[in-house]
C-alpha cells in the first residue's frame, strides 16, 4: 500500500510527493491565522505538533494553578496559626482529591485541545504527534504522560490520519498507542530523529520496521553531501514493506526534501510562508514546489 493510500489522500495528479506542514501553537497564539494561510498554500496534510501546547496543559501545570489559587484565598484570610495548619491539611487533601480525578480531567482538556486543532483545520487531514525534547521536540512530559496524552487524543472522538510514535518510547508504551490506533483505524508512523549524524540507515529502517507500525519515518543529519547520498541510496534499496519517510535534515540535507521522493521517501515536510520550520532544513511549500516546477 502506497502511503497515500494509508492516509485515504486523494490520487496525486503529479508524480509528487505528500507534502506536510506542522502545527506548532502554544496556548496563547491563535490558530486562524494558521489556519488561513493553510488554505492560501493549501498542503497534503497538516501535523499537529502536540509538543507545542500540551505540557502547558500537564499535571504539574493544573494542580500548580488550583493550589495558587487556594493559597490566595488563604492568604486573604486572616487566620490563627491554627486554623492555618487545618487549611493546609485541607489543602494535602485537596491535592489527593486533584490527583484522583486527574485522570478525568486529562481526558476532557486532552478533547477539548483536539477539538479546537479540529474546528479550526479539521478540513485537512491531521497527523497527532507529541515530539521529545530528546528527539528535538518542546515536549517535556514523562514517557507515561506522552504516551496517555496521545491515547486519549486518539480516543477524543476525532479522527486523525495517522499518528507519530517515537521509536525511543519504551516498547511496552509504544505497543499501547499502537493498540489504540488500531482500535480506531489510525495507522501508525514509527519516527525516529538522529539529531547529531547520519547513522547506519539500511539497519535502522530494517529495525524499526520490526516493530509493526504501518510508516517508517527516519530523519537523520549530515556531515557531508556523502551522507545525503548515502540516506537516499538506502531509501532506494530499502527492502521493507511499509511506506517511508526519509529526511537528511539541515542546510546540508536540503535537497534530500526536493528529490527524496525519487528514491522512495513518500511524504516531505515544508513551512507555511511566514511560519517557523519545525526542524531545520525545511523549505517553505513554495519554494518546494518552484524547486519541482524548474527541475
Ligand atoms: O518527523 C518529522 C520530520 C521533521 O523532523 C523534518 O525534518 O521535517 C519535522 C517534524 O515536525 C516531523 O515530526
Amino acid at each position: 500500500m502506497t502511503l497515500r493510500e494509508l492516509l485515504q489522500l486523494p490520487k496525486s495528479i503529479n508524480d509528487k510527493p505528500i507534502t506536510a506542514v506542522s502545527l506548532m501553537l502554544g496556548p496563547t497564539d491563535k490558530l486562524t491565522p494558521f489556519a488561513n494561510k493553510l488554505q492560501a498554500q493549501n498542503p497534503d496534510v497538516v501535523e499537529w505538533r502536540a509538543d507545542y501546547i500540551a505540557d502547558d496543559f500537564s499535571q504539574a501545570v493544573m494542580w500548580q494553578q488550583v493550589k495558587a489559587g487556594a493559597q490566595a484565598e488563604i492568604a486573604q484570610k486572616d487566620v490563627s496559626a491554627m486554623t492555618e495548619a487545618k487549611l493546609l491539611a485541607e489543602m494535602d487533601q485537596a491535592q489527593q482529591e486533584f490527583n484522583a480525578n486527574w485522570p478525568i480531567m486529562n481526558q476532557q482538556i486532552i478533547k477539548e485541545l483536539t477539538g479546537s486543532v479540529f474546528n479550526t483545520i479539521g478540513s485537512f487531514p491531521i497527523i497527532l504527534t507529541y515530539r521529545t525534547q530528546a528527539q528535538g521536540g518542546k515536549g517535556e512530559m514523562s514517557p507515561l504522560a506522552y504516551t496517555t496524552f496521545v491515547v486519549n487524543a486518539l480516543q477524543s472522538g476525532y479522527h486523525f490520519a495517522a499518528v507519530d510514535v517515537e521509536y525511543t518510547l519504551a516498547v511496552e508504551l509504544r505497543e499501547k498507542i499502537m493498540t489504540a490506533a488500531r482500535a480506531v483505524g489510525v495507522p501508525v508512523i514509527m519516527s525516529y530523529h538522529d539529531l547529531n549524524e547520519t547513522p547506519n540507515v539500511p539497519a535502522f529502517l530494517a529495525d524499526m520496521s520490526q516493530t509493526g507500525a504501518d510508516i517508517i519515518k527516519l530523519a537523520v543529519t549530515p556531515h557531508d553531501e556523502g551522507d545525503v547520498d548515502r540516506l537516499l541510496a538506502a531509501t532506494q534499496a530499502a527492502d521493507i514493506s511499509q511506506p517511508l519517510i526519509t529526511i537528511s535534515m539541515g542546510v546540508l540535507g536540503q535537497r534530500s526534501r526536493i528529490v527524496g521522493y525519487q528514491y522512495g521517501a513518500e511524504m516531505t515536510f515544508a513551512v507555511l510562508d511566514g511560519m517557523p520550520e519545525s526542524a531545520p532544513g525545511q523549505l517553505t511549500l513554495s519554494g518546494l514546489q518552484q524547486a519541482w516546477q524548474s527541475k
